[in-house]
């Protein structure tokens, strides 16, 4: 029997309140507005900036609401005005929207999009509403456009790319973002170029796609530095060249600042910040090369943190910036990717350490602080 234009009861893991872990129950999913979609969601990973947003420090954290934005899955129904994609199509969901219309989309200068992301940021459809009710006919909010803890979702007709059905949802949902993210800021948000040196801090799975954009690239050195030695063999397959533990490989009187321009005669020419610790941008940012050197932020800081640098790293020649989705268009770029993925040129299994059935979810969220633990992959039917 068809569910178009009805509501549909299924199973989603709610967050009521920020530190508390996910309650997983039954709620209702109403059918797609206008320019809108539903979507039954097959696969979902768990990314820090979730564990971020539920952990409370989230300026835009609004709860309850259902978290996720790694996933992918089936498109089950649309609203009218819906021509980007069809009931049937294998999608991704976008946090970072994408209408090809708005100045920013219309500007070539940024991925960022302008259409939904003040009701995003509210945690509510374009219309003001939410599609998410539970059994008590309470409203729950949703999240980044994209709510992917629930066997049912509904986001904008934007916030949507349709993808080869051949390619397995139950990995590329990490396209989604953690993969994307990271590959993206080396080869867009940085264009890393044959020869370049570059430095990544943080070796979760942003931070190992950032190493592989640039290995791409053919950037000559690639150093990885982050807290934990089990993340140095991951460092090297992901085409890490050297790995820094600044807990133990510092001599006496050095920094990682000093470490880093050591190494690469005068600093490098990326660094990528792939933790969200704000000491931690300020040392890529010094670390990189007086004249030209780029560092990129990636990390998500908690509220209230704020970035600081002496002026004179400015004056003389490095350069701050930022990257969101990897500077990548998901409706126009997205299906490169998948293609890439397909051919063997962008590595997304690797990143898969864990599954576990969606009701499992709290314990993905565990997995994550555990350094064997790059990515989980949730089965929503399970
Ligand atoms: N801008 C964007 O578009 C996006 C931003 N993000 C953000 O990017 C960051 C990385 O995400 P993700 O890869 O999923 O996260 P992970 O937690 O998997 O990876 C972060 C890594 O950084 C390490 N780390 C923590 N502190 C330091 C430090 N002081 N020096 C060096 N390494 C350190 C962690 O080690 P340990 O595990 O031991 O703590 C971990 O290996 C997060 O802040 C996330 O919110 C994510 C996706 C998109
Ligand atoms: N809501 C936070 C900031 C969160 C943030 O920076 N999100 C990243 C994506 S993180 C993905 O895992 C991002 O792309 N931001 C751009 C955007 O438009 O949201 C806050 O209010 O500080
Ligand atoms: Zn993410
Ligand atoms: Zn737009």
């Amino acid at each position: 029997m068809s569910t178009e234009g009805k509501p549909i009861t299924c199973v989603a893991a709610v967050a009521y309140e920020a530190g508390k872990p996910l309650t997983v129950e039954e709620i209702v999913v109403d059918p797609p507005k206008a320019h809108e979609v539903r979507i039954k969601i097959e696969y979902t990973a768990v990314c820090h900036t979730d564990a971020y947003t539920l952990s409370g420090v989230d300026p835009e954290g609004a709860f309850p609401c259902v978290l996720g934005h790694e996933g992918a899955g089936v498109v089950e129904s649309v609203g009218e005005g819906v021509t980007n994609v069809k009931p049937g199509d294998h999608v991704i969901a976008l946090y970072t929207a994408e209408c090809k219309k708005c100045k920013f989309c219309l500007s070539g200068k940024t991925n960022l999009c302008g259409a939904v992301r003040a009701t995003q940021g509210k945690g509510v459809m374009p219309d003001g509403t939410s599609r998410f009710h539970n059994k008590k006919g309470e409203d729950l909010l949703h999240f980044m456009g994209c709510s992917t803890f629930s066997q049912y979702t509904v986001v904008a007709d934007v916030s949507v790319v349709a993808i080869d059905p051949s390619a397995p949802l139950d990995r590329t949902c990490l396209l989604g973002c953690g993969v994307t993210t990271g590959y993206g800021a080396a080869i867009k948000t940085a264009d890393v170029q044959k020869g370049d040196t570059v430095a990544v801090f943080g070796a979760g799975t942003v931070g190992l796609s950032v190493v592989q954009g640039a290995k791409v690239r053919g950037a000559s050195k690639i150093i990885v530095v982050d807290l934990n030695d089990e993340k140095k063999q991951w460092s090297e397959e992901f085409g890490a060249t050297d790995f820094v533990n600044p807990t133990k490989d510092l001599k006496e009187g050095e920094t990682i600042v000093s470490k880093l321009i050591e190494m690469t005669d005068g600093g490098l020419d990326f660094t990528f910040d792939c933790t969200g610790n704000t000491q931690v941008m300020r040392d890529a940012l010094e670390a990189c090369h007086k004249g030209w050197g780029q560092s990129i932020i990636i990390g998500v800081a908690a509220a209230g943190k704020e970035i600081s640098t002496r002026p004179f790293q400015l004056v003389t020649g490095r350069v701050w910036k930022g990257s969101a989705f990897g500077g990548i268009k998901g409706r126009s770029e997205m299906g490169g990717l998948v293609s890439d993925y397909m051919s063997g040129k962008l590595k997304v299994d690797e990143f898969i350490t864990h599954r576990r059935p969606f009701t499992d979810i709290n314990n993905a969220f565990e997995d994550l602080h555990h350094g064997d633990c790059l990515r989980t992959v949730l089965d929503l039917s399970k």
